[in-house]
């Protein structure tokens, strides 16, 4: 047994260095290495010498008594094909078998892997009473995960083990206590690291729709918890968590709803989040009828109240699973080639689980036992595409973001000349008093107005007109080399704001723009246009606000205009 784990620490060893190789790689390859890991966990042999699987007539007369049992003549016994799994049960998943252990003067636990629905009923020494269990019937005190199912084997002997109601062959073994302690252990760590980050996942999404009463978050949210459910349930951990242990009550119907509505809702978020409705509209409809409307109607025929016998279930909710699950990602190919950058993001964390849900639920439906990728499979990939997921919902952010500001500077700017627009100047006078009034500098405001404009548009057409308002735009930002705050607030008519200037110090900026104009915008576009501007100018005093530097500094302008036009007017304060 020591070399044997030797060996199995050693081939753990060698996976480990081979993914740190493969991690120095790629950046990824971190994940690679734990699925590595995942799939390298220890398999230690069972502690069984051989199964012999026993004629389900004759077993059936027996009953689960063990006298009778071992009373049955030689005939009713053959041996099974593996000695490490109960197979060859029934259609409805029923089977007696007879374990012989591999001598041993210690005490060990019987162990009976990934029950999922299956019903036991041991009969093991010395004293051969009847135990039952299944993940739905815990035991009182919870020592271990419900990775499987347990019995002390005190004595040796041979055990009988009867099964109901199993959907694939079972794996059975016979461990020290010891061993199954180490051997829990790892598995409860794995599973909850993977389980761990799809309940943050589902916390901060879920938190992100209080916030944001965006559906797609709730929808998120939803597929994550039902999901991480459905982990637990078919994992039967959910059954000893405080607050869920009455799902046991359902059974393995309790795992089909959880499992189909957990279908349902990943499908409403994959349609919603990856746009798939306006992109490919046909394929997100058929999506929407194999993905959301079947498995409704299945739902509401498996609460249904009616026959007892629902074993039409599993075959038609795996096949709806396979091609809701073909479906969603041809749809995100779709959406994706036609340029949907979300369904990319799908696409990356969909195949991956799409892979091994799809397995378990070929695995399920084929009755094939459960292999070690596959039990972790689903939680770690379930885990990677919350992340991935997390991620695309950032990118969506940050989209909307882009758009929302893109959408704020086209309303707060002019679209002829590119500075700020009467909104947006108003909105820089007010936010500048504050600043000017809090560090006790100066402000002054520029009011500029080109002289006899109209004549232009008259004379030279629209088109120069605009032009002209480009070109005094360029020889004002020429003349300010600091890019002050500068917006069109009429049709000819500009405000610039010059914070921590006194008047004298504007002055001299407003005569260096009215030169600027002058010299720089004689012609423009080849017309003879002899641009000139008249400068108002005032600064901030005490009772200024924004309406009233505004109405001064037009009131200085228009001396200006009354004066001759092309020149600088500067007024005093109210208060100084
Ligand atoms: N090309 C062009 N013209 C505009 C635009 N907005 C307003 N205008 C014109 O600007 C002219 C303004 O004329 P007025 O208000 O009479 O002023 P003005 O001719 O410059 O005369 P003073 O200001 O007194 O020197 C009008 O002819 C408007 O049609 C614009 O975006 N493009």
């Amino acid at each position: 047994m020591a070399s044997l784990r030797r060996w199995r620490w050693s081939r753990g060893g060698r996976a480990a260095s081979a993914a740190a190789r493969v991690a120095s790689a790629r950046p990824y390859a971190w994940l690679i290495a734990c699925l590595l890991m995942v799939v390298c966990l220890p398999v230690a042999a069972n502690g069984l010498q051989r199964i012999d699987r026993i004629d389900p007539e004759q077993a059936a007369q027996a009953g689960a008594d063990a006298t009778r049992l071992a009373a049955l003549p030689s005939t009713a016994f053959e041996p099974a094909p593996s000695a490490t799994q109960l197979s060859g049960a029934d259609a409805r998943g029923r089977g007696w078998w007879r374990l012989h252990p591999v001598p041993s003067g210690d005490d060990r636990v019987l162990l009976v892997y990934h029950p999922y629905s299956a019903r036991l009923t041991v009969l093991a020494p010395p004293d051969y009473r009847a135990r039952r269990a299944s993940i739905f019937q815990p035991p009182a005190r919870i020592a271990h995960s419900q990775r499987a199912l347990a019995f002390d084997i005190d004595a040796p002997g041979p055990i009988w083990i009867g099964v109901e109601d199993a959907r694939y062959p079972l794996q059975v073994a016979l461990r020290s206590p010891r061993e199954y302690a180490v051997e829990d252990h790892a598995h409860v760590r794995v599973l909850w690291l993977a389980l761990g980050l799809l309940i943050g996942v589902a916390l901060v999404v879920l938190m992100f729709w209080s916030r944001l009463r965006e559906r797609v978050y709730l929808l998120f949210a939803a597929s994550l918890t039902s999901q991480l459910l459905y982990v637990l349930c078919s994992y039967g951990d959910a059954y000893v968590l405080p607050g869920l242990h009455w799902l046991a009550r359902f059974g393995v119907e309790g795992i089909w709803f959880v499992a189909t509505s957990s279908t349902i809702l990943t499908v409403l978020f994959l349609l919603e989040f990856a746009q798939l409705r306006p992109r490919v509209p046909w394929l997100s409809r058929a999506l929407l009828l194999v993905g959301g409307w079947l498995p409704g109607l299945l739902l509401v025929a498996l609460v249904w109240p009616g026959p007892s016998d629902r074993s039409w279930f599993p075959p038609l909710g795996n096949l709806l699973l396979l091609v809701a699950n073909a479906l969603a990602i041809l749809s995100l190919a779709v959406a994706w080639w036609r340029g949907g950058r979300h369904a990319g993001f799908v696409l990356i964390a969909w195949v991956p689980l799409v892979t091994v849900s799809t397995a378990r639920a070929v695995q399920l439906g084929s009755g094939v036992p459960l292999a070690p990728w596959l039990e972790y499979g689903l939680p770690v990939m379930e885990a990677f595409a919350a992340l991935v997921l997390v991620l695309g919902l950032a990118d969506r952010m940050l989209a909307f973001r882009r758009e929302r500001d893109v959408a704020q500077n086209d309303a707060q700017h002019d679209a002829l000349t590119g500075v700020l627009n009467r909104a947006g100047i108003e909105r820089e006078l007010r936010s500048v008093i504050v600043t000017a009034r809090r560090q006790r500098l100066p402000l002054s405001v520029l009011f500029l107005d080109l002289d006899h404009f109209k004549r232009i548009n008259d004379n030279f057409g629209h088109a120069v007109g605009d032009a002209c308002l480009r070109a005094v735009v360029a020889a004002i930002r020429n003349a300010d080399t600091d890019g002050h705050p500068l917006g069109r607030i009429g049709g000819e008519e500009f405000l610039l704001l010059l914070p921590a200037h006194h008047r004298r110090h504007a002055r001299d900026t407003a005569e260096a723009i009215r030169l600027e104009v002058e010299t720089s915008c004689r012609e423009v576009d080849g017309a003879a246009v002899e641009l000139t501007l008249s400068i108002g100018v005032v600064d901030c005093g005490a009772g200024d606000d924004a309406a009233s530097l505004i109405r001064r500094a037009d009131e200085a302008m228009y001396e200006a205009k009354h004066a001759g036009r092309n020149r600088v007017v500067v007024v005093d304060g109210p208060t100084g």
